[in-house]
């Protein structure tokens, strides 16, 4: 992967591990001053094995210490003036952290080098949906996600697979010729690009053709190839299983929208933790050049933060994209809209309480955040935390400035 790389003009990361300053200002991670004991969950007896290591004979070499420590993260930049710059409005009462705008330069070449990806390498869409592939501005996403990726070609690992996922969403599930019918089969066979079929001589050929087959295949084998390059193997097979998730979390929306049942409000927050963001923030160590090891990425603990995290940013989604969601032809099931039907609410009201669930979400996102931090000073935790808690936050920047694609409803 060549990579003639722009200087950045922004970088972050972590605060805790750099001596620096926090790029957001955005939860103190490590510090847990302001957090009740009793409102957070102390991550439990298994960090402390860990933390501790092994203790038969012989097991010396084993212990955490020994772990590689991830590279110190460039240094942080001056914060800027950027909420003020950024387009769009936010959703008034919701709970975020504004962000440094993203390096043009970086923006700039990873949408170059991601519609190269697009038109040469997977032949992604027709020419028809140039301008909402462009309209998308998935280099900008990338870049703001992940202030701390030492390279573009890192930048360009998250970018593949983001355009990637999007694309099965579209084609797959929604409006790009997407259908609840026959969902769970081409989710299946699609899944194979990320998680290879091992089988007999005979079958193996039709199945390897088979990745060549369409859009959505195409381009996650070819984003999970690249991805493969840089990431371990437990950091591909954790990207593996996020993404066995999400295609559970389409199944089940599929399969209330064939029914055109309107599950409880408990039911659809359990869906839309799966069909979720998690696979995005959860490589922010590849993303950022090193490595959280499997067995801290797999504490209770980080799984709660990561989950917390997962669904808010996702609520994000159902809050910016609502106007975008009633006007396509059906029912869409986002949360302001099965509160309103679950709980006999107007829009508005429905809308307003939908706001408070995230803001519930996310508090309580980065008070476990925070305790997790203080409980374990591991630096590719530290490191991690942070890469998480910046992602969020950008992920909220992505969806208030994507004026193009989302429209905030008249409720003020
Ligand atoms: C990038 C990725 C892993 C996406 C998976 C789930 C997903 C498509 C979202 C969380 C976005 O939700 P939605 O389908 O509602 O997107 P839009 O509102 O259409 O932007
Ligand atoms: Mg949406």
């Amino acid at each position: 992967m060549p990579d003639p790389e722009p200087s950045p003009s922004q970088s972050s990361l972590p605060a805790a591990a750099s001596g620096g300053r926090p790029l957001v200002p955005s939860p103190p991670i490590p510090s847990a001053v302001d957090v009740s004991a009793a409102e957070v969950r102390t991550p439990g007896a298994g960090l402390d094995r860990i933390l501790g290591g092994p203790s038969g004979l012989g097991t010396a070499g084993l212990r955490l210490v020994r772990r590689e420590e991830p590279p110190t993260p460039p240094t942080l930049p001056e914060p800027p003036a950027a909420a003020a710059a950024a387009e769009g409005s936010p959703i008034p009462g919701l709970y975020y952290h504004p962000v440094a705008e993203p390096d043009p330069v970086r923006v700039e070449e990873v949408g170059r080098r991601i519609k190269a990806w697009a038109l040469d390498e997977v032949d992604l869409y027709p020419e028809e949906w140039e301008q909402e592939f462009d309209g998308f501005s998935v280099g900008r996403y990338m870049v703001v996600c992940h202030p701390d990726a030492p390279t573009v070609d890192h930048l360009m690992l998250a970018t593949r697979l983001m355009v990637a996922e999007n694309a099965v969403d579209d084609c797959y599930c929604e409006d790009h010729g997407g259908s609840p019918i026959g969902l769970g089969g081409r989710l299946l066979l699609a899944h194979t690009a990320l998680d290879p079929l091992h089988t007999t001589r005979e079958y193996q050929p039709q199945w390897t053709e088979s990745l060549h087959a369409d859009a959505p295949r195409r381009a996650y084998r070819s984003a999970m190839e690249y991805f493969l390059q840089v990431a371990s193997p437990s950091q591909a097979d954790r990207f593996r299983h996020d993404m066995a998730r999400l295609h559970m979390g389409y199944l089940a929306e599929a399969a209330w929208a064939q029914t055109d049942h309107v599950p409880e409000v408990w039911e659809y927050l359990a869906m839309r933790q799966f069909n979720n963001f998690r696979p995005c923030p959860t490589i922010t160590d590849s993303v950022g050049g090193y490595e959280l090891p499997a067995d801290l990425h797999a504490l209770p603990a980080m799984q709660r933060v990561i989950a917390l995290a997962g669904n808010a940013t996702t609520i994000v989604n159902d809050l910016y994209s609502y106007t975008k969601e009633l006007a396509s032809p059906g029912r869409h099931l986002n949360l302001p809209v099965v509160i309103a039907e679950r709980e006999g609410l107007p829009d508005r009201e429905a809308y307003l309480k939908a706001i408070e669930v995230h803001n519930d979400l996310m508090h309580d996102f980065e008070a476990q955040a925070t305790a997790l931090a203080t409980a374990c000073p591991v630096p590719s935790v530290q490191r991690f935390l942070r890469g998480v808690a910046v992602w969020v936050d950008g992920n909220h920047h992505w969806h208030q400035t994507n004026t193009y694609r989302y429209t905030l409803p008249d409720f003020w």
